[in-house]
C-alpha cells in the first residue's frame, strides 16, 4: 500500500523545526518529517505542556514520494547546501519554501538548490533549545515574520489555529536586518564563550554599541529603516535576559559544531563593502568567529 503524498513536508527536525513540527500537529496538519538522523517521533517541551509528533523522521529523500504544497526548511545555514537532495524531492514548481533561517539571504541561497519554486523568507523571533535527550525545550511563545510576498498565504494558512503566531510585513527588510542585528551582538557571546550575563560588562557594552552602530550604517544602506537608539535598544535587551540565557550560535561552540558566522557576522561585512561602507569591527570579528567554527588547528 502507498502512503499519501506529503503535502506539508518539515526538512531540518531540531530546535525550530520541532516547534514548528509540533505546532503544525497539534493543529491537525502533521508534515512528512525529513532529517539527517532517524527518530522514532519528535518531543517538544513548552510551559503549554508536551506535544509528540508521530514520526518516523525519515532520511531517505526517496520517501518523498511527490512534491509538497509547502515545505518549511529548519536546518541551519551551514547545513543548507547537504539538504539539497530533499529539497530536490520535495519541491515542484507549485511548492512553497518556507526558510527558517536567521540571516538575510535565505533567498539566494536556496533559489539554486529549487528551480521553479517560491522562497518566501522567515524572521524566527523564539529561542528553542535541543536538550542532549533529543527533546527540544521552547523558551518563549514562537512568532514568525514573513514578507507580504506570493507563498505567505500558504504559511499563514498551515500554521492557522496553531500556537505559532504569524505576522505578515509589508516591510520585511526593516525586521529582517532588526533581527540580524540581535544575532550579530549574540556573536559576541559565541567569541566570549559566554552567556547573555556578559553584556553586564561596562567594556562589553562600548563594544556592543560600536559594533551594532556598525552594522546599522550597512544595514540603512541596504533599505533597512531603523533610527539611532536601534543599537542602545538592542544592547539593553541583552542585558534584560536572563544571565543565563544562550543563543544558538552559543549553543553550536558548546557542542564543537560549525557556526553560522558567515549568514550572521559575515554579511554585514560583506554588504558593507559592496555598499562601501568601512567595518573595522566586523573585519576582526568575523575571521575569529571563522576561525573558532572551521579551524584549522
Ligand atoms: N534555536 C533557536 O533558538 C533559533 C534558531 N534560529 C535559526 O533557525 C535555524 C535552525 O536552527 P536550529 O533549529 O537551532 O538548528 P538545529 O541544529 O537544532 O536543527 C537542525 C536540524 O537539521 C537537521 N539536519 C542537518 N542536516 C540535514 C540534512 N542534510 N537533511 C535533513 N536534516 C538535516 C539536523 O539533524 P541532526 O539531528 O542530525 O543534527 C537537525 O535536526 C538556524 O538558521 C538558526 O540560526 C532562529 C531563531 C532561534
Ligand atoms: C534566540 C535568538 C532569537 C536570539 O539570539 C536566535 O535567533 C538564536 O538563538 O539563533
Amino acid at each position: 500500500m502507498t502512503s499519501p503524498a506529503p503535502r506539508v513536508a518539515l526538512i531540518g527536525p531540531g530546535a525550530i523545526g520541532t516547534t514548528v513540527a509540533a505546532a503544525l500537529h497539534a493543529a491537525g496538519r502533521t508534515p512528512f518529517i525529513a532529517g539527517r538522523t532517524a527518530h522514532a517521533d519528535l518531543r517538544l517541551e513548552s510551559q503549554r505542556g508536551t506535544v509528540v509528533v508521530p514520526g518516523p523522521v525519515s532520511t531517505d529523500p526517496a520517501d518523498a514520494r511527490e512534491p509538497a504544497d509547502l515545505v518549511f526548511l529548519a536546518v541551519k545555514a551551514t547545513q543548507t547546501a547537504a539538504a539539497a537532495d530533499w529539497l530536490t524531492a520535495l519541491c515542484g514548481p507549485a511548492t512553497v519554501v518556507c526558510v527558517l533561517q536567521n540571516g538575510i539571504e535565505q533567498r539566494e541561497t536556496v533559489a539554486s538548490l529549487t528551480p521553479g519554486a517560491t522562497i518566501l523568507p522567515a524572521v524566527v523571533w523564539f529561542p528553542a533549545v535541543r536538550e542532549d535527550d533529543g527533546a527540544v525545550r521552547l523558551l518563549a511563545d514562537p512568532r514568525l515574520t514573513v514578507p507580504e510576498a506570493p507563498g505567505s498565504q500558504a504559511v499563514e494558512h498551515a500554521l492557522r489555529g496553531s500556537d505559532i503566531d504569524v505576522e505578515v510585513s509589508p516591510d520585511f527588510v526593516t525586521l529582517a536586518w532588526r533581527k540580524l542585528l540581535q544575532n550579530a551582538a549574540a556573536g559576541l557571546m559565541a567569541v566570549a564563550g559566554r552567556r547573555a550575563g556578559v553584556f553586564g560588562r561596562d567594556d562589553l557594552g562600548h563594544l556592543t554599541l560600536d559594533y551594532l552602530g556598525e552594522c546599522l550604517a550597512v544595514a540603512r544602506a541596504d533599505g533597512a529603516h531603523l533610527d539611532d537608539d536601534e543599537p542602545r535598544r538592542m544592547l539593553d535587551k541583552f542585558r534584560g535576559f536572563p544571565p543565563d540565557m544562550g543563543t544558538s550560535i552559543l549553543a553550536d561552540r558548546e557542542h564543537g559544531r560549525p557556526l553560522e558566522w558567515d549568514i550572521r557576522n559575515g554579511v554585514i561585512a560583506r554588504r558593507g563593502r559592496a555598499l562601501g561602507i568601512p567595518t573595522p569591527i566586523s573585519d576582526v570579528l568575523v575571521p575569529l568567529l571563522a576561525a573558532i567554527s572551521d579551524g584549522p588547528g
